[in-house]
């Protein structure tokens, strides 16, 4: 399971798209957390967070989590609060490689400020939101994190290329260290 491959990040890190090209690249399956959840409901996730709040979908977030990890090889991007959670940070570490796509806050915003589907951003202020989250998560997402990828104005391609030669060199040097 440790060819896995899970990213993690904030709104609009790129999880979703650069997870999407990574995966194919790889000739792994591809899985969206966000989007198992909403396929299995049948409903998007603002009124999930209306009707049962962010508790409820917490709770459903960890258990897609724990379900998806066991699979494998997969590309899986993650919801962007994933990370808050113990048990979701132990399952990402323990059953595959983590990267963390990381961006200015003011990249997150342009990239998020036109989508409604992302309750948390519904505010009178979400750059300031973002801001706030990014403090609040950015140490959660370097703990987890194997590696690390800036992502700023490349093109998603250039970044999954990049990626994909990271992941080659941690091989090599981990074939190295357990001939
Ligand atoms: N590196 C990038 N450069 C430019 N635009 C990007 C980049 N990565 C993502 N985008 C764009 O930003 C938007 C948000 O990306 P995406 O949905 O993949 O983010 P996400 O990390 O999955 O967010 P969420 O946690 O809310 O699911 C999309 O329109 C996507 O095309
Ligand atoms: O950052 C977050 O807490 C969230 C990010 C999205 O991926 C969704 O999982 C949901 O909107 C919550
Ligand atoms: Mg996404």
């Amino acid at each position: 399971m440790q060819d896995n491959i899970f990213l993690v990040g904030l709104m609009g890190a790129g999880k979703t798209t650069v997870g999407r090209l990574l995966a194919k690249h790889l000739g792994y399956d591809f899985y969206d957390s966000d989007h198992e959840i909403e396929h299995r409901t049948g409903v998007r996730i603002p009124l999930i967070f209306e009707m049962e709040g962010e508790e409820g979908f917490r709770k459903r977030e960890a258990m897609i989590i724990d379900e998806l990890t066991q699979l494998g090889p997969i590309v899986l991007a993650t919801g962007g609060g994933a990370i808050l959670q113990q048990e979701n940070r132990d399952h990402l570490r323990e059953r595959g490689t983590v990267i963390y796509l990381a961006a200015k806050v003011h990249d997150l915003w342009q990239r998020t400020r036109h989508d409604r589907n992302r309750p948390l951003l519904q505010t009178e202020n979400p750059r300031a939101r973002l801001e706030q989250l990014h403090g609040q998560r950015d140490p959660l997402y370097r703990e987890v994190a194997a590696l690390v990828v800036e992502t700023g104005g490349q093109p998603v391609t250039q970044l999954v290329h990049h990626i994909e030669s990271l992941l080659n060199t941690r091989r090599t040097v981990q074939q190295h260290a357990n001939p």
